[in-house]
């Protein structure tokens, strides 16, 4: 199945009425309270952004597209900029870039392409990411979208320079003396958006248990959203 054989189904193509669209993704929703955000300066979270069914056919294609066939892989990449918004891709790019508040107008404002790269991350039960900053050949304001099973979003402070570059160079690895440490429930259909502090001076993992309990209790597959730094760009 193509990319725009899915998204038809999703979205409805051209011709079809608008009344698909809208029941697959709210056009506009409101911004809810969000605590855990306040404690991460740049850290936007905006849930249910999907609904249930959009998140059930994501999930689906994902798992078909980069995680099937005997693959043993648990992390798909792509390259490209994400500006065809009837791709799957693409339309998480453009509904990220839509989204009110979720990136600042720095962010979206600074860029002719949002994003022109794709993380897709598996993670079944007893695994997660190492605590880290995201390679500083990517540009701020990172975006993740969550499907599948729910789980905890751990990030902490990095003071110190030094301690900011080996966390961007090693998942896992971070060191952190800073006690402070804010942990935001991922459900299915929920989007964050990390900008300034949140997506330079703070690290984010997903521990693999959490109060003792796996953190992923079912599989779960996210896809985040970046752009590369000019200078990394050579298209
Ligand atoms: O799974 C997620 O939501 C985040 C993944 C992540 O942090 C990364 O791939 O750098
Ligand atoms: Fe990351």
């Amino acid at each position: 199945m193509s990319d725009r054989v899915l998204f038809g189904e999703l979205f409805g193509s051209d011709e079809s009425d608008a009344d698909q669209t809208e029941a697959a993704v709210d056009p506009e929703p409101e911004p809810e309270p969000e605590p855990e955000a306040d404690l991460v300066p740049g850290l936007a979270v905006r849930r249910g952004v999907l609904d249930d069914a959009t998140c059930a056919q994501y999930f689906d294609w994902l798992s078909r597209e980069y995680f099937s066939g005997g693959r043993r892989a648990n992390q798909g990449m792509h390259f490209g900029a994400l500006t065809d918004s009837s791709t799957p891709l693409g339309c998480l790019a453009q509904l990220a870039g839509a989204l009110p508040g979720l990136l600042p107008e720095s962010v979206r404002g600074s860029r002719r392409v949002l994003f022109d790269q794709a993380i897709v991350n598996m993670y079944d039960s007893d695994e997660g990411i190492g605590d880290h900053i995201d390679l500083l050949r990517f540009a701020d304001g990172i975006v993740g979208f969550s499907f599948g099973g729910a789980a905890t979003m751990r990030l902490r402070p990095v003071a110190r320079g030094r301690d900011r570059e080996l966390a961007a160079r090693y998942a896992g690895e971070a060191q952190s003396r800073d006690p402070r440490e804010v942990s935001v429930r991922l459900c299915a259909g929920d989007v964050y958006a990390m900008s300034g502090p949140a997506r330079f001076a703070w690290t984010h993992g997903f521990p693999r248990s959490v109060d003792g309990a796996p953190n992923v209790a079912a599989r779960r597959i996210s896809v985040t959203l970046r752009k590369l730094c000019a200078d990394q760009d050579r298209r």
